[in-house]
């Protein structure tokens, strides 16, 4: 039948022969040699333009998800645009792949529009496996640990947090914009331990940071149209461009930040973050040459940025959420402040070491993380061989997500799962109950949060700090917004509160 509708065709013999000699090959390989894999279900997509539809819709893609697992299951596949991805909607999922198979899903999936904020993947967040991902991870972790946690994360929390809290104190139970505070809290915290320094409130520079950051965090979490119309990335939109603009503010200052440091650095006065880092690339060039040839000072700078832009706004976000919710449920609040009450003396400073014995207040956190998780939907991981989940086949270079809000909000797990209800977190003898797959915000495995270790004390210090010294409240006659702001993120939105001194 093909040869005949070919010998139609006026061609010379030799063409003829080679036309019919290609088709059939190009049929032969999409019939028997193309791979066939049983991908996991989804909804239906249409070529290129993919759910694209759904997803620009006003309901979040992690709650069109979980509405979808009743009909697919818990892995599901999307596609963004043309961009096939694999998103897991339950603990035992993200068990078998980001745990069991920790290797073969342990790749970064590198989505276009951010190679402009990485240096091209320098940094840790985006950069696939790798010596110099493997090497920067190690050395962010120790540094971390040496700078914000323990006694140090105890020393510079109390002298960033007095800035704010007198500020709070000077506002005299007045409704405040609460984002504005704990935003000041965070970024000197981050910027202590990152670069030994602070800014004021009302610091011009501190002011064009945060709203830099704002901004950038909104739009990225919004998703670039550049990602899946490959032609647009030679004339970005007018928002991408805006942002990169924003984003060159962030870059110059950790930049600049980083050159005083190695013009300053003194092996005897090791002071921040930025310091241990330049210490260990000049370790490296004396002990370890593949490593030092590998690792540049762009990547150190990347390492920096990490900092700030995944643990200043992940942060921010989880204090403020867990403040409104505490706001909303002043039961609650009253019970954190029993707690801290009965463990601390009148005027004693909270102190980190006591963290064990505040399971009421730890279960508060957990209950804000999995009701209100900041990172509703995870970074793109990607498949580094062909591999198996379930019954499903998933072939290499497969860009896979975690649904933490699906996870967080599994009716089969959790009862009544919109409810607050911290004391879910507890055992009966009101100890802190042990972990489950379902409750994630940080994710695992091999490319889980860097920042976990330290986080969550340090939330847990600010918390006890904060509900030590304020009882927080709704002004008289309006009331809280627990509404998520429109993006792929899940930020709190504005709103006003009013914070009184307590007397304790
Ligand atoms: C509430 C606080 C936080 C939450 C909920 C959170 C959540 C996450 C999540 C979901 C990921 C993606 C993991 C994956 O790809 O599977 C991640 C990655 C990461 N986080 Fe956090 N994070 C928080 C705080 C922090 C802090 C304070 C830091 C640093 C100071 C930090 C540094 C990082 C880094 C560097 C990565 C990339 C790890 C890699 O790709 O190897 N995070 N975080």
């Amino acid at each position: 039948m093909l040869e005949e509708i070919i010998n139609q065709i006026p061609l010379s013999l030799t063409t003829q022969a080679l036309l019919l000699g290609v088709t059939v090959g190009v049929v032969t390989y999409y019939i028997f040699g193309k791979k066939k894999y049983k991908l996991p279900p989804g909804p239906w997509a249409p070529p290129l333009l993919g759910n694209i539809g759904a997803i620009m819709s006003k309901t979040p893609l992690y709650k069109l998800l979980l509405d979808w697992r009743k009909d697919y299951g818990p892995v599901i596949t999307v596609y963004l645009g043309p961009l096939r991805c694999i998103t897991l909607n339950s603990g035992d999922v993200v068990n078998e792949a980001y745990v069991k198979k920790a290797a073969e899903f342990a790749g970064r999936f590198q989505i276009w529009s951010m190679g402009p904020f990485s240096d091209d993947y320098r940094n840790i967040v985006f950069s696939d496996i790798s010596p110099a991902w493997k090497y920067l991870r190690k050395i962010a972790h120790q540094g971390l640990r040496q700078y914000l946690s323990g006694s140090a994360l105890e020393e510079n929390l109390f002298e960033t947090s007095s800035k704010m809290m007198q500020k709070l104190r000077e506002e005299n139970g007045k409704p405040i914009d609460i984002h504005k505070y704990i935003n000041l809290l965070v970024f000197n915290l981050l910027n202590g331990v990152c670069f030994n320094k602070s800014f004021e409130i009302d610091d011009e520079l501190f002011l064009v940071l945060v709203e830099s950051l704002n901004s950038i965090n909104d739009d990225i979490g919004k998703g670039f149209l550049e990602d899946i119309i490959p032609p647009l990335r030679k004339y970005p939109t007018a928002k991408f461009k805006k942002i990169i603009k924003k984003f060159g503010v962030i870059q110059t200052f950790v930049a600049e930040e980083f050159a005083k440091h190695q013009e300053l650095y003194s092996e005897g006065n090791m002071k921040d973050f930025t310091d241990f880092l330049i210490h260990g690339k000049k370790q490296a060039a004396l002990e370890d040459p593949e490593i030092n040839s590998i690792v540049t000072e762009r990547h150190l700078i990347q390492a920096v940025l990490d900092i700030f832009g995944a643990g200043v706004d992940t942060t921010r976000q989880t204090i403020t959420w867990t403040i409104l919710l505490l706001v909303t449920h002043p039961e609650i609040q009253k019970k954190v402040q029993d707690e801290l009450d009965e463990v601390f003396d009148a005027g004693q400073p909270v102190t980190i070491s006591s963290r064990e014995r505040l399971p009421y207040t730890e279960a508060v956190l957990h209950e804000s993380m999995r009701i209100c998780p900041v990172v509703p939907i995870g970074l793109p991981h990607k498949t580094r061989c062909d591999v198996t989940l379930g019954d499903y086949e998933i072939p290499e270079g497969t860009m896979v997500m975690i649904n933490h809000f699906a996870l967080h909000h599994d009716p089969d797990v959790w009862k009544d799962p919109e409810v607050f209800r911290p004391e879910r977190f507890l055992d009966g003898d009101g100890k802190l109950a042990p972990k489950t797959m379902s409750w994630l915000p940080f994710s695992a495995g091999r490319r889980n949060c860097l920042g976990e270790t330290i986080a969550r004390p340090e939330m847990h210090l600010m918390l006890a700090l904060l509900l030590r010294n304020f009882t927080f409240r709704c002004p008289e006659g309006q009331t809280i917004n627990l509404m998520p702001s429109p993006s792929l993120g899940f930020a709190p939105p504005m709103n006003y509160v009013v914070a009184e001194e307590r007397t304790n």
